[in-house]
């Protein structure tokens, strides 16, 4: 991929064409986003694509890999960012939407993963359809760090995550069990700086979240000329 535009535009074709298809086959598609710089210009291109109009989107839900704890309408929320980019633009129903508190909604960010592991009960534990994940230059995925307590196996779908290396502080994410429980599992990456990272991940080494991170059907890398060449 030649650059940061064309893995957003190329990850927003990919997922519109898995909705089409899995709703030919399934009456509820789930789709777990992403923020960050690449995860939010593919929502973005998601909004802007011409196959966005072809699909039923009382029929699919968005979920969030990760989210920071701050305030509703902090320029940091990823829900807010997605909003921007995608979720105003498309004719999805708000129920369908399962954004993770805020902190103005919730006293801890313990009591926001409580409020999203019951929504994701309420839903019936879903296995994510389309899980994407940007990847931090430290190899990070979600809220999950290198070499910090937020990066353990098991425990519950969704959990807080404080003293973030990554600011803001404190968070919430999924789980690495619970993005292990996603069919597929798509991680989007642009730029030199993403370099070693992605070499380290694709070569295997789970020191970095980004590595462990795979779907029971499909693990895609969809990433750029940059961020590909330490492989
Ligand atoms: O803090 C976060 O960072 C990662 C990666 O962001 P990027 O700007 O380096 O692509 C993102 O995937 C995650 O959702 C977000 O909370």
């Amino acid at each position: 991929m030649p650059d940061r535009d064309a893995v957003a535009r190329t990850t927003a074709a990919r997922l519109l064409v898995t909705i089409q298809d899995a709703l030919a086959a399934q009456d509820v598609v789930n789709v777990v986003v992403t923020g960050g710089t690449v995860g939010i210009g593919t929502l973005a291109e998601v909004a802007a694509s011409p196959l966005a109009g072809d699909v039923d989107w009382t029929s699919v839900h968005v979920w969030w890999g990760d989210e920071r704890f701050v305030p509703a309408g902090d320029p940091d929320r990823n829900e807010g960012q997605a909003q921007s980019a995608m979720l105003a633009a498309l004719p999805l129903p708000e129920e369908n939407i399962h954004r993770m508190g805020a902190s103005s909604e919730h006293d801890t960010a313990e009591a926001a993963a409580e409020a999203y592991r019951a929504a994701i009960t309420a839903a019936g534990d879903p296995a994510w359809d389309v899980l994407m994940l940007g990847l931090g230059p430290d190899g990070h995925v979600a809220s999950l760090f290198p070499g910090h307590p937020s990066y353990t196996d098991g425990g519950p779908a969704a959990y807080a995550v404080h003293n973030s290396p990554k600011p803001p502080p404190t968070r919430v994410t999924l789980s690495l069990d619970s993005i292990r429980r996603a069919r597929r599992v798509w991680v989007i990456a642009a730029g030199a700086e993403k370099a070693a990272s992605v070499a380290s991940c694709v070569h295997g080494d789970e020191t970095f979240p980004g590595a462990a991170a795979r779907g029971t059907d499909e693990t895609l890398w969809i990433i750029d000329a940059a961020a590909a060449t330490a492989i």
